[in-house]
């Protein structure tokens, strides 16, 4: 196959949003994409799978003189979410989508990799398609198996996300911070459950998480730096079986967010002492768990990403943004910790929100974001340093 055309990058983009799959399960994912690779020019290009990692997938692109290797990573797996778009290219997997647009990340670096499978580059190139972005660290746990070893390891490492709030194709970027550290934090309480009639033998959970759920609403309004900010929200909470029997046991789901370690060190003790103090109020046993996993706030490497801005500012096909931190967490901040690099934002300008049900992402974004990314590549590819 020659150079991809940008209806060939729309119908790949509609199939991986066809068949989005969860994290670690990104199994046809994983075969497409490799379908799709194997019909570039593979001169110098060479395909690696994993055992350890089964879905993931890396490409190395021989660069024709190279005195860097460069990473690029997309990641690959997708949210349980129904899909609500109405589009006729909609999620076939029922309760699954592409609601955080990682089917866009995936075509985007598809279509970079087809460029340079076409074009040899000079630089070294490694572009890894990570599983399980959206839990469980997949960029974690690569690193953790020694993926990136030897010739397999970046000098530098880039990454996008697309962001609704954007124009479509603009590049966002900051120096610093980009998105925040996330903890995921699971909450049991455990009183008795009883007769709905009789709630003086019961102890009931349902009022006790109710309770435990407005207190923890005052961590980030009373106890957090209004200038720093913080984020403590519970997707899911689950108590009781029907409505006449008292519930012994709720568990509550939820994400901590904090754009420094220590930020997110100070809402898990918070989260603490209140889990506690309602547990022992209510007379009730709670476990509490924390994950933070591979969820770093992800920092930008100040020298590469002045460059990638001082890139996008001057280059007359591209729209920069500086956009401010996010409270989104990306695994990426996990990789950005071990190898230098910088993380983006791609524009792809829509209504709805990244993890809505009807998030449709402009897919004009798609060749601005690979125009953009190979021009970058190239540029960065002339520096000595
Ligand atoms: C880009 C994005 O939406 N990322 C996710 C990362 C989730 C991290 C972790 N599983 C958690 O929920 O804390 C996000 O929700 O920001």
């Amino acid at each position: 196959m020659a150079q991809l055309t940008t209806s060939d990058l729309i119908a790949i983009r509609r199939h991986l949003h066809e068949y989005p799959e969860l994290a670690m399960q990104e199994v046809n994912t994983h075969q497409y994409l490799l379908s799709v690779i194997k019909k570039f020019n593979q001169a110098n290009l060479e395909i690696r799978e994993l055992k350890e990692l089964p879905t993931a997938l890396l490409v190395y692109v021989h660069g024709s003189d190279p005195k860097r290797t460069i990473g690029y990573r997309t990641d690959i797996d997708a949210l349980p979410v129904t899909e609500q778009t109405g589009l006729p290219f909609s999620s076939k997997n029922p309760g699954v989508m592409h609601a955080c647009g990682h089917d866009i990340h995936m075509t985007v670096a598809l279509g970079v990799l087809n460029w340079f499978s076409e074009h040899q580059p000079k630089d070294n190139l490694i572009f890894f398609f990570q599983p399980a972005e959206e839990s469980q660290n997949g960029g974690k746990v690569a690193y953790e198996k020694g993926v990136f070893t030897g010739k397999w390891r970046p000098d530098e490492f880039y990454g996008l996300h697309d962001n609704p709030n954007l124009p479509t194709g603009a590049i966002g970027c900051r120096m610093g911070t980009l998105f925040a550290g996330t903890t995921e934090v699971n909450v049991d309480l455990i009183g008795k459950s009883g007769h709905a009639a009789y709630p003086q033998d019961a102890n009931d959970m349902v009022v006790a998480a109710a309770q435990f759920i407005n207190q923890v609403q005052t961590i980030v309004s009373r106890s957090v730096n209004p200038i720093e900010g913080g984020v403590i929200t519970f997707g899911k909470l689950e108590a009781g079986t029907i409505r006449n029997v008292i519930a012994g046991r709720a568990r509550i789901e939820g994400t901590i967010r904090g754009l420094t370690q220590k930020m997110i060190e100070h809402i898990v003790m918070r989260l603490k002492q209140v889990a506690n103090g309602v547990a022992t109020s209510y007379g009730a046993t709670v476990n509490i768990e924390f994950n933070q996993g591979g969820y770093l706030p992800v920092e930008n490497n100040e020298a590469l990403t002045k460059r990638l801005i001082a890139f996008a500012k001057q280059d007359p096909k591209t729209q920069f943004i500086e956009t401010q931190p996010a409270m989104t967490g990306e695994d990426f901040g996990y990789l950005l910790s071990k190898i230098p690099g910088t993380m983006f934002w791609l524009g792809v300008d829509d209504d709805s929100p990244l993890h809505a049900p009807t998030l449709n992402p402009k897919e004009s974004a798609i060749p601005k974001g690979i125009q953009s990314i190979i021009r970058f590549l190239e540029f960065r590819q002339q520096a000595t340093d």
